[in-house]
C-alpha cells in the first residue's frame, strides 16, 4: 500500500515545509523541528550572509533594518526563493537530527496537490542543494487525510479540506487516491492581509504582519468562547491621521465581515469539488462529512459557513494543525 504514497525505498524523514510552519519528523522519533518557516539574511540578494533561521526571526517581522532582509521560502504554498529555502531546509534537518554534517538522508516532502511541474522541480532542486539525497513529493491533502486518521484505502470517499496559511486545498480520496481536488492559492495570510488592509482603509491604521495575525487570533478567540460580537480588540500600530503610535478599539463584529469574504471562497471551492464528483462519493460524503486539518482550521467560522453552505456535517480533525506531519510521520513507517 505504501507505494500509493510514497514508492518504494524507504525514507529517513519527513517535511511538511509550509508557508507559515515547517515540521520535520525523523523515521522512529517524531517531529523533531516545528518552526516558523523564516530566514534572515544581511546584505544585498547577491552574496548575502544568513543570520536567523525559523523561530528566532518571527519577532523580527517588520522591525529590522534595512541592512537585514527576511524571506520566506515559500509563497502560498509553494516555493518561491530556493536560495532560502535551501538554507532552511539545511537549519531544519540539522536542528532534527544533531549538528554532524548532512548525509544524504532520503526524505519525504509535502507539496500542494495542484502544484505545478516547475513548483515540484523548484523545491526538488532546493531539497538537492540542502543535501538531501533522494526526495519524493506526497500530495498535503493525501497526508493530512492520514494524519487526520481517514480510512484513506476503502472503496469509500471521505473529504478533507485542508486549511493551511497560503494556500487551502479540498480533496476527495479513496483506495489510497485523491479522486477529485480542489485549492485556493489563500489561506490564513490573506486573513491577516485582508484585516491589514481593513484597518488601513477604514480607520487609517497601519498594523504590521504579526499584530494582523494576533487581531485574527484575538477574534478567533472571542467567537470560540462565545464572548459577545460587542467584545472588543485593542490594536496597536501607527495612525495615518496623527502619524503617532496608537491603539484602537474595535468590536469583533465589525472585523467578522472582513473575514466573511475570504470564507465565501472556501464554500464556493468546497461546492465546486462536490459538484464533480460520481454519485457512489456523494453518497460517501453525505455520510462521513468534511474533516479540516490545517492551522486555520481553528477559524470555527470556516466549519460553520461549510456546514451551513452544504448541509453537510463539518468536523474538526484531532491536532488539526499538525494532521500533515502526523500523516507524512505516518508514510514513514509504512
Ligand atoms: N488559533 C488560531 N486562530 C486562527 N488562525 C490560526 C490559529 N492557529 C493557527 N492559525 C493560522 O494557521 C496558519 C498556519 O497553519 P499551518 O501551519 O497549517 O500552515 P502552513 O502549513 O505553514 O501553510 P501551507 O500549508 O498553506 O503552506 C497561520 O495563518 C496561522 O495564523
Amino acid at each position: 500500500m505504501r507505494k500509493f504514497l510514497i514508492g518504494s525505498g524507504k525514507p529517513d524523514l519527513a517535511i511538511d515545509f509550509g508557508t507559515a510552519n515547517t515540521r520535520v519528523v525523523v523515521c522512529n522519533a517524531g517531529v523533531l523541528f516545528d518552526e516558523p518557516s523564516l530566514c534572515c539574511f544581511a546584505g544585498e540578494a547577491s552574496g548575502s550572509e544568513l543570520v536567523a533561521v525559523g523561530a528566532s526571526v518571527k519577532a523580527m517581522l517588520n522591525r529590522t533594518s534595512g541592512a537585514l532582509r527576511i524571506v520566506r521560502p515559500l509563497h502560498r504554498g509553494v516555493l518561491s526563493d530556493i536560495a532560502a529555502a535551501r538554507e532552511f531546509l539545511v537549519y531544519a534537518v540539522r536542528s532534527s537530527v544533531g549538528q554532524r554534517r548532512l548525509r544524504p538522508f532520503r526524505a519525504i516532502i509535502g507539496v500542494p496537490a495542484d502544484a505545478t511541474v516547475a513548483e515540484r522541480g523548484a523545491l526538488l532542486t532546493a531539497a538537492n542543494d540542502a543535501g538531501l539525497g533522494s526526495v519524493e513529493l506526497v500530495a498535503e491533502p493525501l497526508a493530512a487525510a492520514l494524519g487526520a486518521g481517514l480510512p484513506l484505502y476503502r472503496p469509500e470517499g471521505s473529504m478533507i479540506v485542508e486549511c493551511g496559511a497560503g494556500v487551502t486545498e479540498a480533496a476527495v480520496i479513496s483506495l489510497g487516491g485523491m479522486c477529485a481536488t480542489a485549492s485556493i492559492r489563500g489561506g490564513g495570510n490573506a486573513l491577516d492581509a485582508a484585516l491589514s488592509d481593513y484597518l488601513h482603509i477604514r480607520h487609517k491604521f497601519l498594523v504590521g504582519t504579526n499584530t494582523a495575525e494576533r487581531v485574527k487570533r484575538d477574534l478567533v478567540n472571542i467567537l470560540e468562547n462565545e464572548l459577545s460580537e460587542q467584545a472588543e480588540i485593542v490594536i496597536k500600530g501607527r495612525s495615518l491621521v496623527s502619524g503617532l503610535p496608537e491603539a484602537v478599539a474595535i468590536s469583533a463584529g465589525e472585523l467578522i465581515s472582513v473575514i466573511d469574504k475570504q470564507i465565501a471562497a472556501v464554500t464556493r471551492m468546497v461546492r465546486n469539488l462536490l459538484a464533480q464528483l460520481p454519485p457512489e462519493l456523494s453518497r460517501d460524503i453525505h455520510g462521513s462529512g468534511i474533516f479540516l486539518t490545517g492551522g486555520s482550521a481553528a477559524i470555527g467560522l470556516v466549519g460553520k459557513a461549510i456546514a451551513n453552505d452544504t448541509g453537510l456535517q463539518v468536523s474538526v480533525a484531532n491536532d488539526h494543525a499538525n494532521c500533515v506531519a502526523l500523516g507524512l510521520q505516518k508514510a514513514l513507517a509504512f
